[in-house]
């Protein structure tokens, strides 16, 4: 809407000059504006409407009413005119840039929410330090183009009187009298534009670097965090730091060296410029000035909370969206469409009402900002009036000052525009670097030790308590002591919570035990190279194997990447793969869709297998590796892992009772301690907790 507003206003501004000249004729010496305003300002014949529209006519028939007493000068049309819808058009131009900011920004304001680190400056020094070169280059050329924007102004002004000097005196050619000062005012037009273009071309290229550094840092920072860190934190907020907030700060980044060098630059510029042409006007625009701006600030900060509460609720219609087409076929299995799309549309019409009450404050604040600014080029035009009537000043002069003005204007308004960014970008910044400067409390590599004797395969979990960081005071293993003899199977069963899958994430090392210590052949893995144990030693398969959106050779060279076609392809016959993926027309090629989704459940699990026998562990780990499986995929996947765990160390951690009774020591848990332990048929000879395990399974199997 205000974009609209502006393109008409240039349209205006552009064709009214043409108008205005078959108002004008010549006038000389001095202008009568102030006893003519008297005269005038109470007349009927002001057209309604837009004040700009008033304040342009008001401004035509000053000149008019001036040039018709003194009937000499013709030039000034073509510059007060245009001048004056120049700077509205500006300030409509800076209303409707209030209101993309206030839009554009509000998101990252959701965010704001968050408790906020210190923002660390020596990390913003190491991104910027390899662009320092370019970002001087883009302060300087920055520094040049403010300064030249303060220049300009005056030599408007003597544009001006060199027009009005010729209406007067006639002395020579008037292309001639105009010639230099009109030239001298391109060439500067030319170097602010060449300086504006390259700062701005230098700026961006430092932003987009910094930004991008930023990234892939982040990144390799937050993967390498380890999986408590990944227990405590929403990974949508996670990734809204790699993009919300770095695209926040990148923008603030930005805009501060640009906007704010330049505007704080303009600002003591023009003010001294003002102060050089007219204290008398200077002091006046003083007082009002900083008012009208603290006045804005106050409106403006109003209508972003406004915009803020009105994007959370989007954000909040997204989640809901979000949500429902992630997980489209529970939806459906469920039938709950029609159920999400009411949740969805009571959201989105939430959203709707706030949104429109935004604009209506928008429109609100648009329309106020526009009186109230006009009345300042009314005003200065007024009180100008008066004093180049008293001969104090120039019409030049005037001009220089309306246009300084105007500078200034606009550079304190974007300066506290521009705070609330620094404000903005500095947080999301500071958000950025925490997670920069964050330690994993397990280090994936560096100083670890590769034991150079070939691997036993013996693992020790010895008198270990446990709990998970994000409920320390939940303790889920309670002095738990188990041994895993090398190239032996271990099964853990045991009641649903009890603790059997976060015995498999302690040998994974996801997480170290509170006391205790995992020991494999005699050494405690804590002080063993974690990339290696994960990477070569273990072997790890899930109830719910997750792929990756690639094609199956990408998938099961996941587990070697430097696998050969062959080494694949012979890990897919050992899951019982092959024949299957051959049967697909683009066989190893195939790509297996978001998360696996192009393949069934049993499919699936014996890629991953694959993925997890092509690194040849010497422990293999199965968590409920068959419990997500029809009975024909579990005979399948089971012959595969029948042939995987054939001379390795296995741990497999079972519900379904049935596929663990050939190992060699089963161990049933409860409460995070293990309560029975012996082979199937010892087990069930004690007649304990296996052996009603067994009972109720057996009779669930038969209902
Ligand atoms: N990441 C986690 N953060 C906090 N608590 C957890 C986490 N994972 C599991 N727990 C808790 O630890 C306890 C043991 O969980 P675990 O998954 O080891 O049990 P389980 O015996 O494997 O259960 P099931 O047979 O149902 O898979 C449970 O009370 C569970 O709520």
């Amino acid at each position: 809407m205000s974009q609209l507003l502006c393109s008409r206003l240039c349209v205006t501004a552009c064709s009214r000059p043409l108008s205005f000249s078959s108002l004008c004729s010549k006038t000389g010496g001095k202008w009568k504006l102030s006893r003519w305003y008297t005269a005038h300002s109470h007349t009927s014949t002001q057209p309604p409407g837009n004040p700009f529209h008033r304040i342009w006519n008001l401004t035509q028939r000053a000149i008019h009413h001036s040039s018709s007493r003194t009937s000499k000068s013709p030039g000034l049309k073509f510059i007060l005119g245009p001048a004056v819808l120049t700077v509205s058009a500006r300030l409509f131009c800076r209303v409707a840039c209030c209101e993309a900011d206030d839009n554009n920004n509000a998101p990252e304001e959701v965010i704001l929410k968050d408790s906020v680190p210190d923002f660390k400056w020596h990390i913003l020094w190491e991104f910027v330090k390899p662009q320092l070169f370019a970002l001087i280059g883009a302060v300087v050329l920055a520094f040049g183009a403010a300064m030249l924007n303060i220049q300009i102004p005056l030599m408007l002004g003597d544009l001006v009187n060199v027009v009005a000097r010729y209406l007067r005196e006639h002395s020579g050619t008037y292309v001639n009298e105009i010639k230099g000062p009109a030239i001298k005012l391109l060439g500067l037009y030319a170097i602010q534009g060449l300086l504006t273009t390259g700062y701005i071309i230098l700026l961006s290229r430092v932003g987009e670097r910094v930004a991008a550094d930023m990234r892939k840092t982040l990144f390799a920072s937050l993967i390498r965090q380890d999986v408590a860190f990944f227990d405590a934190n929403k990974t949508g907020q996670l990734v809204n730091r790699l993009t919300a907030d770095i695209q926040e700060f990148k923008s603030s980044f930005k805009l501060v060296i640009s906007q704010g060098l330049r505007s704080i630059t303009q600002t003591v510029g023009c003010f001294v410029s003002l102060y050089i042409i007219s204290p008398k006007l200077t002091g006046l625009t003083v007082v009002v000035l900083p008012c009208l701006v603290g006045a804005g600030a106050i409106i403006g900060s109003f209508l972003r909370k406004l915009s803020r509460l009105a994007q959370e609720q989007v954000a909040k219609a997204t989640e809901v969206a979000d949500e429902a087409l992630g997980n489209v076929r529970t939806v459906k299995a469920f039938a709950m469409e029609e159920r999400e799309l009411q949740l969805y549309a009571h959201e989105v019409d939430k959203s709707c009402e706030m949104n429109e009450n935004l604009g209506g404050g928008i429109a609100v604040f648009q329309g106020l900002s526009n009186v109230a600014l006009n009345c300042i080029v009314l005003g200065t035009i007024f009180a100008g009036g008066t004093l180049i009537s008293s001969d104090e000043m120039s019409p030049g002069d005037l001009m220089s000052f309306l246009v300084a003005s105007q500078t200034v204007q606009r550079s304190l308004a974007s300066i506290s525009i521009l705070f609330g960014q620094v404000v903005r970008g500095m947080s999301a910044g500071a958000r950025v670097f925490e997670y920069l400067s964050l330690k994993p409390t397990i280090p994936l590599s560096g100083g670890g030790r590769i034991p150079f004797h070939s691997l036993i395969g013996r693992v020790d979990f010895m008198n270990i308590s446990f709990s998970y960081p994000t409920r320390p005071g939940h303790e889920v293993l309670k002095k738990f002591s188990l041994t895993l003899p090398p190239c032996k199977t271990v099964a853990i069963v045991g009641e649903s919570g009890g603790g059997k899958s976060t015995v498999a994430s302690l040998l994974e090392r996801f997480y170290d035990p509170t006391n205790g210590v995992v020991m494999l052949d005699g050494l405690d893995i804590r002080t063993l190279d974690l990339a290696w144990l994960r990477g070569q030693v273990i072997g790890f398969i899930n109830q719910e194997p997750v792929l990756f959106g690639s094609s199956i050779m990408e998938n099961i060279r996941f587990g070697k990447p430097d696998a050969t076609d062959a080494e694949v392809i012979s890990a897919a016959k050992q899951s019982n793969a092959h024949r299957f993926i051959m049967s697909f027309p683009d066989g190893y090629n195939t790509m297996v869709g978001e998360r696996g989704v192009a393949l069934s459940g049993g499919q699936k699990q014996r890629i991953a297998i694959a993925r997890a026998l092509i690194k040849n562990p010497s422990i293999l780990v199965l968590d409920e590796a068959t419990s997500a499986l029809d009975a024909e995929s579990e005979r399948v996947v089971q012959e595969a892992l029948n042939r995987a765990t054939r001379g390795r160390t296995v741990l497999i951690i079972a519900h379904r009772l049935s596929t663990i009774q050939g190992a060699d020591l089963i161990c049933v848990m409860s409460n995070g301690r293990i309560v029975e332990a012996g082979t199937h048929l010892e087990l069930l000879s004690k007649g304990g907790l296996y052996s009603d395990l067994i009972r109720r399974q057996r009779a669930e199997g038969q209902k």
